[in-house]
């Protein structure tokens, strides 16, 4: 797909999520000529402009002058000072896609002057190759084209959902926003039982990723419940079923509700000390 005319758009804050979606939409053919990033670190900009050919800039304000859009992509604990360095620019009224986890759009918009029209998106890392999914928020001060703007923006990296509560972007992000690193852990455990029961790391490493891709592909492709599927691996009275015996026996469902309860409530925690 070919983008002839793309207004321009400013990541502000270069890191690990600004550069998967940066590397999405390049791959998904917008201009990289029409992409800034502001990004304090010049190792990180560096790789920016040779990875993906977009333009860079060390200061937050010299990016965002005069760019349709803003992706916040910086870290909430530094969201209030960027704020206030984009302040004045903010008068133009761009549209602004805040990713940071917990800080709200009534922050956001008291920090960027008031008035301005605030979404709140949360992406996650698999964005970068396509597979991402992203969970979206506006506040009512963004018009109908302006959200079709941030699907256009986002869609690269994967589908995206509309959340009409903000307070369930905590919930979004303790599920899909952090979820990766969730499956990431399972790897790991999965790969240091693996070499415990003596299979050799190469030969491990084969079997755990190629069982999270197969399976990941089972729900994406069938349709099919996640009990349906897991259903059909468990023979009755065979290992699988011990397996899974095991872990629940170990609370497996109870910590990852935990978990993930936990993890809305950073995202509330975060919101109150950075405000
Ligand atoms: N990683 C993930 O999976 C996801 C992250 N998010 C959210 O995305 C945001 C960024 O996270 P992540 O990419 O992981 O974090 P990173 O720390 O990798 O990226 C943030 C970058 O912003 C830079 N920065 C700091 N101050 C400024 C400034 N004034 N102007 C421009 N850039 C600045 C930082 O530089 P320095 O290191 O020098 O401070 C850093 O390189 C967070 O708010 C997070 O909640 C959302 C969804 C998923
Ligand atoms: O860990 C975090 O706070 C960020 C938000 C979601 C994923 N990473």
């Amino acid at each position: 797909m070919t983008h002839p005319t793309q207004p321009v758009i400013a990541f502000i804050g270069g890191g690990n999520m600004a550069r998967s979606l940066v590397g999405g939409l390049v791959a998904d053919g917008r201009p990289a000529a029409s992409i800034r990033v502001a990004e304090p670190v010049e190792s990180l900009r560096e790789a920016l402009s040779n990875d993906f050919g977009v333009q860079t800039f060390a200061r937050a304000a010299d990016a965002a002058a005069g760019a349709a859009s803003w992706v916040l992509a910086v870290k909430p604990q530094v969201m209030r000072a960027v704020c206030a360095e984009l302040a004045v620019a903010a008068s133009s009224d761009p549209l602004v896609i805040s990713i940071a986890a917990g800080i709200t759009s009534t922050q956001l918009d008291r920090w960027l002057g008031g008035g301005r029209a605030i979404v709140r998106a949360m992406p996650n890392t698999p964005s970068l190759i396509g597979q991402g999914v992203t969970g979206l928020y506006a506040t009512r001060a963004v018009s109908e084209a302006r959200r079709d703007e941030t699907v256009a923006l986002l869609r690269a990296g994967g589908p995206t959902a509309w959340i009409a509560d903000e307070s369930l972007m905590d919930a979004v992000t303790a599920v899909s926003g952090s979820g990766p690193a969730y499956v990431f852990l399972l790897a790991e455990a999965m790969q240091s039982a693996a070499e415990r029961q003596g299979l050799p790391t190469d030969t491990a490493s084969l079997l755990v990723r190629q069982t999270l891709v197969g399976a990941a592909a089972m729900l994406a492709q069938t349709g099919e419940p996640a009990s349906v599927l897991r259903a059909r691996v468990t023979s009755p009275g065979g290992t699988t079923q011990a397996a899974v015996e095991t872990l629940q026996a170990g609370g497996f469902e109870a910590v990852v509700d935990r978990a993930i309860e936990r993890a809305a409530q950073r995202g509330r925690e975060i919101s109150a000390a950075n405000d």
